[in-house]
């Protein structure tokens, strides 16, 4: 029997900076995250960023926790159930980090008699730190725990016409009654050394003006074209003109480069440009959290009206959006009655 498990990223059980160090733990001794050797990633993590950061972070996950819990998993539990009423095969819903677990997922289902599994990690964009992470710790966890079930996975869907068509029409929707002079696209970051990594061809991404935009095997796990090409396909849909939209890379950690141009600097330096009524979409989390809610919504919505800007429109996320939860249960409809390969 056929089911799916959604695979999004996850967050603390609770804003207890106990807990928040816990989830930071497990998530950034990941080593596709903080891609360093062992001991280098422990002495940084453990040593250094643990700390002090569980602190900072549990007090700005206490300015968008809602009462029902984190956003992120609150959000992402009501996809689960919508898409589940409207597709005739179980879903299920993990995180990679924290709970619900991804063995939990399985285990429900494997419950539901489901032997065979769609794993859809809920990004659009693939990243070594997001869709790989997750595809590994399932395919581990499969062999250890669940011989007998079988996995397929829906590839990254940053360029499919569904996923422009319901996010484009999103913002249009979000946008129609507000004033707005200019969009930013912002993407969560990642260090540049990651892209490198992801490059199947080993020579093409070079991270300059031109290669995420010259054809390449490479684009089907780079993050950069991806990103770049979601804004494209997203501003065309919208007829955007030339010059009425920016891409820019946002929540960095650490010294070393990551993808620029950086989202705070990029809307920091809008007023003096004369851009005071900006409209921002976050099109790298399919689900409100931590990053846009606290990151942009508030950070940086009060950086930009300190630096003389006036309006300040975040769009939100997809999240239980009724038309990304129609396209969501065709895709899943379309592999259990095999109508497509997905
Ligand atoms: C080395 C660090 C990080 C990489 C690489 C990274 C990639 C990455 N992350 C997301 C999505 C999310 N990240 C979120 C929170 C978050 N991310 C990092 C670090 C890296 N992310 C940290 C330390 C945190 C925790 C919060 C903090 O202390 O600031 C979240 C929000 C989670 C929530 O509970 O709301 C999301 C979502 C993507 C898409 C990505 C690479 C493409
Ligand atoms: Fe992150
Ligand atoms: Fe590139």
């Amino acid at each position: 029997m056929k089911g799916v498990l959604l695979v999004n990223l996850g967050s603390p059980d609770s804003t207890d900076p106990k807990d928040v160090k816990k989830y930071l733990e497990e998530f950034l001794m990941d080593e596709r995250v903080i891609d360093m050797p062992l001991w280098l990633r422990t002495f940084i993590v453990k040593g250094i960023i643990l700390n002090t950061r569980p602190k900072k972070s549990a007090a700005a996950y206490q300015k968008i926790w809602w009462e029902e819990g984190s956003p992120l998993i609150v959000l992402s539990e009501r996809l689960q159930n919508k898409v589940d009423a409207l597709t005739s095969v179980p879903v299920a819903l993990a995180m990679r980090y924290g709970n619900p677990s991804i063995h939990s997922g399985l285990e429900a289902l494997k419950n539901e008699g489901v032997d065979e599994v769609l794993l859809i990690p809920l990004y659009p964009q693939f990243a070594m730190a997001t869709t790989e992470t997750i595809l590994v710790l399932a395919e581990e966890i499969r062999q250890k725990h669940f011989p007998e079930m079988q996995f397929t996975n829906v590839p990254a869907f940053y360029n499919h016409p569904d996923y422009i068509r319901v996010l484009a029409e999103s913002i249009q929707e979000n946008l129609q009654d507000k004033d707005w002079e200019h969009v930013l696209f912002s993407y969560h970051g990642v260090p540049e050394r990651h892209i490198k990594k992801s490059d199947i061809t080993k020579s093409h991404c070079k991270i300059d003006g031109q290669c995420c935009q010259t054809a390449s095997p490479a684009h089907q796990f780079c993050y950069r074209h991806q990103c770049y090409e979601t804004t494209r396909q997203v501003a065309e849909y919208l007829e955007l003109k030339e010059g009425s939209y920016t891409t820019s890379f946002q929540s960095r950690l650490g010294i070393d480069p990551w993808l620029q141009p950086f989202t705070d600097k990029t809307i920091n330096s809008f007023p003096e440009k004369g851009i005071k009524k900006l409209a921002v979409i976050t099109p790298a989390f399919v689900s409100d959290c931590l990053e846009t809610l606290e990151e942009i919504g508030m950070e940086a919505r009060h950086e930009f009206k300190e630096n003389g800007g006036e309006e300040f429109h975040l769009v939100p996320c997809l999240n239980d959006d009724e038309a990304w939860i129609k396209v969501l249960s065709r895709w899943i409809d379309e592999w259990a009655h095999n109508t497509v390969t997905a």
